[in-house]
């Protein structure tokens, strides 16, 4: 027996629905894009899952998208020859929203339309996306492979619930049918439709067809109209966009379909098209966006390079493409030499696919290099009279990008320092970094070398919570006073991605919070000795602070990095810093066992009383509690210091 059930929306959805009808109002055509989108996908469902089983084509291999609308019933009608869905499936897929990270979508949605759109474009609305201009929506569908009898019809007005009844549906495949509402009517037009299907969906690579339209004059003074001639013509090119030629394709309809793939809304920073050749062949077309996703730290998200074999789709989201520090890219590969039926797994091991991934992270660090060479044109430095370069219109294009693109992705890229050894001087060039002598994430190390004082050995970097926290550091305080520049790097992978360089270019970097200080040919000969004298002459003291701090600390010793401060904390050359335990110990990770030096500026007035005071302990114990705050640590026992200082106050 017939009958009709109705079903409730799960939350997120009758949530999504109604944010989707009010804050993507503003741009209601892109339902268009979605819904060819879909149909696009069952198409490429079908064909995928028919390279096992023909028999899934009914002995009606034609895939195509139809598009149609009738002015009177106020409708509009998109119909596919895909995949189809079976009644279970309408349930699941148009009543949930399947998609991890849904429920942490909805947390930052934050009421004001603008960013929310934003966020939901990001996201991806879909299907729902219909009901910004329907108020009912009719799917009717069946799956290749069932039954005529097995057919389904889903209807909702969007809120709240749903209903399905099985139906009789002779054709496979899904339509769906828009009951648009009174100020949507713009879209009851085929001039109107075949722009928006050329704006959106021209890169599609099936066939899109409209009924052909013809003007007839009105009879007895009746005003003429198109009527339809029952006749069906396509109306895109209907050839994947990857594989035409690039001289075909416009920068417009290249961010057309970056926006398809991505669900970006906005364009991309830079795109690179090419064909391969050599031992595998494959189309690259790879795009890298203007601003991260909200999920960019999750290393488990999956990369958004679609991969297609012989132009047949065969998965989204193929991580095996591209190293997971370039997640941000998106994209499409179409192989020309992986079979059509590979798995997630084989693609783990195809040799092909490892050639594809080294070509594709070298094209990618080639479009970063590109950028970061264009970034800046320094018209400030250039004076009355100088030759300068003539730039072109496409390289002044790209003045800026690079400087943006660091400041959404430099973070991720650094990842790449530990994870591709193979890349890791081309990664290193393009890193920026701020510096104790300028603003921005500007300085790159061959900057900085460029700089470096004559006689100076190595870079010197400080990591740090925060930029504030790295350039008042009392490490930094000899660098200063030399004028030596010093990186300061904040990023929470900084300490990890450094573990793995060593040098650029041949010269050493150097922590200034770890090991002794060594300014090697920048320390004049009288410094030298003078620091000498006074370490030999505050040896009795040391180890008085050595024994009186005998729990917390491994060694105290005089230092000449110190100017301003009386004490710092630095740990042994090749010990874990102090920023990198703070941050284990917030995840939660377990710590080794170390305990850091004390280093005190035998020139500072506090550290000059500490010899003959009767407070000597506490001194000492607040000279420790102190060089750990100053570097954004915390004292072990912050009462007992409070306490201590107190005491010395009153
Ligand atoms: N024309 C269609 N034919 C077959 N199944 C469809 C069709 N349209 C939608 N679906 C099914 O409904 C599901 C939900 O569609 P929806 O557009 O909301 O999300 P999506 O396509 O999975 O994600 P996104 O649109 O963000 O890429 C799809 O995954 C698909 O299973």
């Amino acid at each position: 027996m017939n009958t009709k059930h109705t079903h409730s929306f799960q939350a997120e959805v009758a949530q999504l629905l109604h944010l989707v009808t009010h804050s993507l109002y503003s741009n209601k055509e892109i339902f268009l894009r979605e819904l060819i989108s879909n149909a696009s996908d069952a198409c490429d469902k079908l064909r995928f899952e028919a390279l096992n089983k023909p028999e899934l084509y009914e002995g009606q291999p034609q895939l195509e998208v139809r598009v149609s609308f009738d002015k009177k019933a106020r409708t509009l009608t998109i119909a596919d020859t895909g995949i189809g869905m079976s009644e279970q499936e309408a349930i699941d897929n148009l009543g949930t929203i399947a998609k991890s990270g849904t429920k942490d979508f909805m947390s930052k949605l934050s009421g004001d339309q603008k960013a929310d759109s934003q966020l939901i474009g990001q996201f991806g609305v879909g299907f729902y996306s219909g009901f910004i201009v329907a108020d009912r929506i009719t799917v009717e569908s069946r799956r290749a492979g069932l039954s005529a009898s097995e057919g389904v019809r889903w209807v909702s007005g969007g809120s709240g619930d749903f209903e399905v009844e099985q139906i009789e549906r002779a054709e496979r495949g899904t339509s769906i049918t828009l009951h648009l509402r009174e100020d949507a009517e713009e879209f009851l037009n085929a001039w109107k439709l075949k722009q928006l299907i050329n704006k959106y969906s021209d890169h599609i690579s099936l066939p899109i067809l409209m009924e052909k339209e013809e003007w007839k004059e009105g009879e007895n003074d009746q005003p003429g109209d198109m009527v339809k001639t029952g006749e069906w013509e396509t109306v895109n090119q209907a050839s994947a966009l990857w594989t035409r030629p690039k001289k075909d394709i416009t920068p417009e309809q290249y961010i057309e379909f970056y926006k398809n793939i991505s669900h970006d809304s906005e364009a991309p920073l830079t795109w690179s098209h090419n064909r391969v050749e050599g031992n595998t062949e494959y189309t690259q077309l790879l795009y890298i966006p203007a601003h991260a996703p909200m999920d960019l730290w999750n290393r488990d998200k999956k990369a958004g390079i679609k991969l297609y074999v012989k132009r047949v789709f065969i998965m989204d989201d193929a991580e095996a493409l591209m190293p997971t520090y370039l997640r941000f890219v998106k994209g499409v590969i179409d192989s020309a030499d992986l079979p059509l039926n590979v798995s997630r797994e084989l693609l783990q091991e195809s040799r092909d696919v490892r050639l594809i991934r080294d070509g594709n992270t070298r094209r990618v660090l080639s479009m970063l290099e590109d950028l970061a060479k264009h970034d800046r044109h320094d018209a400030a430095a250039v004076t009355e009279g100088d030759v300068v370069d003539v730039v072109s219109e496409d390289d002044k294009a790209k003045e800026g990008k690079y400087t943006q693109f660091y400041s959404e992705f430099g973070a991720v890229l650094k990842e790449g320092l530990g994870e591709d050894f193979g890349n890791s001087e081309r990664i290193a060039k393009l890193l920026r970094f701020a510096s104790s002598t300028s603003d921005g994430l500007t300085v790159s190390f061959a900057d900085y070398k460029s700089r470096m004082k004559e006689g100076q050995e190595a870079i010197y970097y400080i990591t740090a919570d925060t930029l504030a926290a790295a350039r008042n550091s009392p490490q930094l305080e000899v660098f200063k006073k030399k004028g030596i520049e010093v990186l300061l790097m904040t990023d929470r992978v900084d300490e990890w991605a450094l573990n793995y360089l060593t040098e650029f270019d041949g010269t050493p970097l150097q922590s200034v919070a770890k090991g002794a200080v060594d300014l090697g040919k920048l320390q004049d000969e009288a410094e030298k000795k003078a620091a000498e004298e006074a370490a030999e002459t505050f040896k009795p003291t040391l180890a008085r602070l050595k024994q009186a701090l005998n729990n917390e600390v491994e060694d105290v010793r005089v230092t000449t990095r110190l100017v301003d401060s009386p004490a710092c904390i630095v740990v042994q050359d090749g010990g874990m810093s102090a920023q990198l335990a703070r941050m284990l110990k917030q995840a939660g990770q377990p710590i080794p066992q170390s305990r850091p030096v004390l280093e005190v500026n035998p020139e500072h007035p506090l550290v000059k009383k500490l010899e003959g005071s009767v407070h000597f302990d506490d001194l000492a114990h607040i000279l420790f509690d102190q060089a750990l705050l100053a570097e954004g640590g915390m004292p072990e026992d912050p009462a007992a210091y409070v306490k201590r200082v107190n005491a010395l106050l009153v």
